[in-house]
């Protein structure tokens, strides 16, 4: 497995080893040792998630405020663009963001640290996005940041002509300017 760094020093695509063969491919999903020397991170993942999302479903953008959850990400069915955007009001990267496209055929996973806000939107008929959390889900600490921010301006790979499909929870995502931010 090799850690990739991306435009944002704290964001990390993983690409594992995979093991190809006449009867399909084996790769190990996470292996903490290896994960921790590769990316020099200390992680402890408590929770596992899982959602199937329909093509044009754009999950996101969501944190939490309180007890913020780093998040191990990855697509097993389908493809997704994923995105992280830094809202740490401190960084030198604040109010940017990394896109990767995660898909079944590139088993690449994207390291989203906590104090970032992350979605995505499903590329394929149907996407199967599995997730490991660094805490767990509180839902009172929960906010969503606007996916069409000007101000943060993300390159959605949407037509213009569509709208993604998205919650009403999404919907009333806040803006960079007005939303709960990290130090
Ligand atoms: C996140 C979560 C949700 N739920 C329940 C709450 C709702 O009844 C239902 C759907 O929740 P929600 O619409 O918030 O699901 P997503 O829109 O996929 O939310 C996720 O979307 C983006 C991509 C993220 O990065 C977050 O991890 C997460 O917020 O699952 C739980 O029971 N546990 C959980 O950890």
């Amino acid at each position: 497995m090799r850690a990739v760094s991306t435009s944002i020093p704290d964001v990390l695509i993983i690409e594992p080893k995979v093991f190809g063969d006449s009867r399909g491919f084996f790769f190990e999903s996470f292996n903490l040792k290896v994960f921790s020397q590769a990316t020099g991170l200390d992680v402890n993942f408590v929770q596992d998630n899982h959602s199937r999302s329909v093509k044009g479903v754009l999950r996101g953008l969501h944190y939490q405020i309180r007890q913020p959850q780093g998040k191990l990400v990855r697509v097993v069915r389908g493809a997704v663009f994923d995105v992280s955007v830094d809202i740490r009001k401190s960084s030198p990267n604040f109010g940017q963001w990394v896109g990767v496209e995660l898909t079944e055929d590139n088993y690449r996973q994207v390291w989203v640290p906590p104090g970032f806000a992350h979605g995505f939107y499903v590329l394929s008929d149907s996407a199967d996005f599995l997730y490991k959390t660094t805490d767990y889900y509180v839902p009172d600490f929960e906010r969503s940041l606007a996916w069409n921010d000007p101000k943060v301006a993300i390159a959605w790979p949407i037509d213009n002509d569509e709208q993604p499909i998205i919650s009403i929870k999404d919907e009333l995502g806040a803006s960079l300017a007005d939303a709960e931010l990290f130090a």
